[in-house]
């Protein structure tokens, strides 16, 4: 499926019932969201509900028991992981490099989706440029690297792939304030270029200055969805539903 074959109507993203489990674990209960275009939205919830597995579910890493993914309009449920990357989706999860390959070659292998080698060295040299720190690193190997350089090196990924949506996990992560700081600046400007983005963050202040919108999953189920500056004004709302409320939403 090639990107140009994609609604430019439909969402980059919508995620329809989706029901997942572990052996016999269930872990997803028909949750649904949706990633309007250009739209940048968080999933927030507490621990173990379901938000990296939901990730796992849009990336292909994860067959769902029920439901659908939907990429730009196209039902993309039983898709390969690759064949999602083709059409445009590029998933930012932990900080995993190749070790032993340096910084710009681990950068060329992630373009390994886009036939246009040219446009590959140049979208790394573009994603290196917005980097100085990475950049002066760039034929060091990847194993190197400290914890913030390793995010940059997973958002540089991201960009070589120049995704129609971006899915991020927890990049905040073990991460110095400036460092998270610098990737927000990093990811707006990713989707002022018109990447879609969707990120689940364990910072609740991070997430809400970045997103435009926000679900909030408990148990597998999302309870809530809220424009990010309506959740941001309301602490009391956030911290009863991070903890973990039904009726915080329902009341
Ligand atoms: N590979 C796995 N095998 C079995 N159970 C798993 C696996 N991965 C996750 N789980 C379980 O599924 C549930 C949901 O996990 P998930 O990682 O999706 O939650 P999360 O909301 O992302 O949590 P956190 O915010 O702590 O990262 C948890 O109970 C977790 O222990």
């Amino acid at each position: 499926m090639s990107r140009s074959v994609s609604d430019p109507a439909a969402p980059a993203l919508r995620v329809d019932g989706i029901s997942a489990s572990y052996g016999p674990v269930q872990v997803l209960f028909g949750a649904s969201l949706t990633v309007e275009r250009g739209e940048m939205v968080a999933l927030l919830g507490p621990n173990g509900v379901g938000k990296s597995t939901t990730l796992r579910v849009i990336g292909g890493l994860l067959k769902p028991d029920a439901g659908t993914v939907h990429l730009g309009g196209v039902d993309a449920t039983n898709w390969s992981p690759r064949k999602r990357v083709e059409a445009g989706l590029s998933q930012v999860i932990g900080q995993s490099a190749f070790g032993s390959l340096s910084v710009v070659d681990n950068l060329r292998m992630h373009g390994y989706a886009t036939k246009d080698k040219k446009w590959v060295d140049e979208a790394v040299e573009a994603a290196l440029a917005i980097f100085p720190r990475l950049n002066s690193r760039r034929n060091q190997p990847a194993s190197t690297l400290s914890g913030g350089e390793r995010q940059m090196l997973a958002l540089a990924k991201a960009i070589v792939n120049d995704p129609e949506l971006l899915v991020i996990d927890e990049f905040s992560l073990g991460l110095a304030p400036v460092v998270v700081g610098g990737l927000c600046e990093l990811v707006r400007r990713l989707n002022e270029r018109g990447t879609s983005v969707l990120v689940v963050e364990q910072s609740v202040n991070v997430a809400l200055s970045l997103v435009h919108r926000a679900y909030v999953m408990e148990k597998g189920e999302i309870i809530a969805e809220e424009s990010a500056a309506v959740l941001a004004a309301d602490p009391d709302r956030i911290r009863t539903l991070m903890l973990g409320g039904h009726a915080a939403v329902t009341g």
